[in-house]
């Protein structure tokens, strides 16, 4: 019945302007898919490879196609993401794009839950999922490579961890975006917003843990839950060999003072979630971090583990960070995303399901996410490509999918 019979991939926009890859995946029996890829601005060095989506297309109607159609199980994702691979031939999808391979397992595992009539979180996760829901880390303020001219540091989350449910840890976030602009509008400084509808204010980031601060603290008091706020560091942009550490401006801190200045904050503001507060081969810098903050506060790899099996057993070896960020877009499949969760889950680590900068209305993570009972999702706080996945939790909560 999910015998894969047709698909076709096409190009379209994403919230960026840029071009992306959708894919459309048809069974015999008509179940139905369809998913698009995302795109990192501050990516990884270690990622899967996003190709040129026309070079991608082309490769996959070429290579991945053939080898789909008539072939492969929709309803089986090992089945089809084992397809995708051999039909690449590469260890990191430089061959028909993790663009291309992403879209078409993300569009496949859709078209196997039609064939099921089952929600996708359900088909991914088993029938027992849908009770409890991630905290979403809200992108409230924030610059680095998704914003020119605002802070060093890439993102400041709220996270309303004490949030009775799903929905009104949602509003909360929007609610604690809201109450940033007062803040900045009371001190005069006027904030266009980042890539990812975060607040990209002209402040440092010392101001910009002020302001944070106070509007998590407000909004808390006015909702009655605790919220509390981490940081994307992007810590692989600020590094620089040559300068000799993280630069921030004019300063630079050596790997040392970074960790001091980060345990600080985690200390002074009560953070709750740090990623990438180190550079991306730096499993030394995240082990002594994670040594000294570990047990009060996530210190989480992005760039440092790219959602890479691999990579995350080695930070384990290392006791480098206590927390992933699984993005399906740096692995290529949803197997393979999959595969680097049942590893975190083993050792302890938390797992926290993460969008692109570059995004479209596409849903498929807010699923990934509950399927897998992760603890966090990182999916903006507003701006319709974000909220497509905020809304859709709320969704999945209403068991309205
Ligand atoms: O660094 C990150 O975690 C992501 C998403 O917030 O950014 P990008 O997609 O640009 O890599
Ligand atoms: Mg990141």
């Amino acid at each position: 019945m999910t015998l894969i019979a047709n698909v076709a991939l096409r190009r379209v926009l994403d919230s960026r302007g840029n071009p992306t890859v959708e894919a459309d995946v048809l069974t015999e029996s008509g179940g139905f898919g369809r998913a698009a890829a995302p795109s990192g601005a501050s990516t990884g060095e270690y990622e899967a490879i996003e190709l040129d989506p026309a070079k991608a297309i082309a490769a996959a109607r070429e290579h991945a196609i053939p080898r789909l159609v008539g072939d492969a199980h929709a309803g089986n994702q090992r089945e089809v993401d084992a397809a995708l691979h051999a039909a690449d031939g590469t260890d990191d999808f430089s061959g028909i794009g993790a663009n291309s391979a992403v879209a078409i397992s993300m569009a496949a595992a859709k078209a196997g839950a039609d064939v099921l009539g089952a929600p996708l979180y359900q088909h991914l996760g088993g029938t027992f999922r849908g009770e409890s829901f991630p905290t979403p880390l809200g992108n409230v303020v924030g610059g680095g490579e998704h914003a020119k001219e605002a802070t060093h540091i890439q993102e400041f989350l709220a996270a309303p961890v004490g949030a009775p449910s799903v929905s009104e840890a949602v509003f909360a976030n929007a609610a604690v975006h809201a109450r940033i602009s007062e803040l900045l509008d009371e001190r005069g400084v006027p904030a266009a917003k980042g890539d990812e509808g975060a607040w990209a204010p002209p402040i440092s980031d010392a101001e910009a843990f002020e302001v944070v601060d106070e509007a998590v603290s407000d909004t808390e008091s006015e909702l009655g839950f605790e919220i509390r706020f981490g940081l994307d560091m992007a810590a692989a942009e600020l590094y620089d060999e040559d300068a000799g550490g993280y630069v921030y401006g004019d300063e630079v801190k050596s790997t040392a003072e970074q960790v001091d200045y980060v345990a600080e904050m985690v200390a002074e503001y009560d953070l709750v979630y740090v990623e990438d507060p180190l550079d991306e081969d730096d499993y030394e810098g995240f082990a002594e971090l994670t040594d000294r903050v570990g047990d009060r506060t996530l210190i989480c790899g992005d760039d440092l583990f790219v959602t890479n099996v691999g990579r995350l057993r080695d930070g384990i070896d290392a006791g480098a960070a206590n927390s992933i960020l699984i993005k399906p877009n740096q692995i290529g499949t949803l197997s393979d995303a999959f595969d680097a969760i049942e590893l975190a889950r083993e050792n302890g680590y938390e797992t926290v399901v993460s969008h692109r900068s570059g995004e479209t209305e596409d849903t498929t993570i807010a699923h990934l996410a509950v399927a897998t009972d992760a603890g966090f999702i990182k999916t903006g706080t507003v701006g319709g490509e974000r909220t497509a996945k905020l809304n859709e939790l709320i969704r999945i909560a209403d068991d309205a999918v």
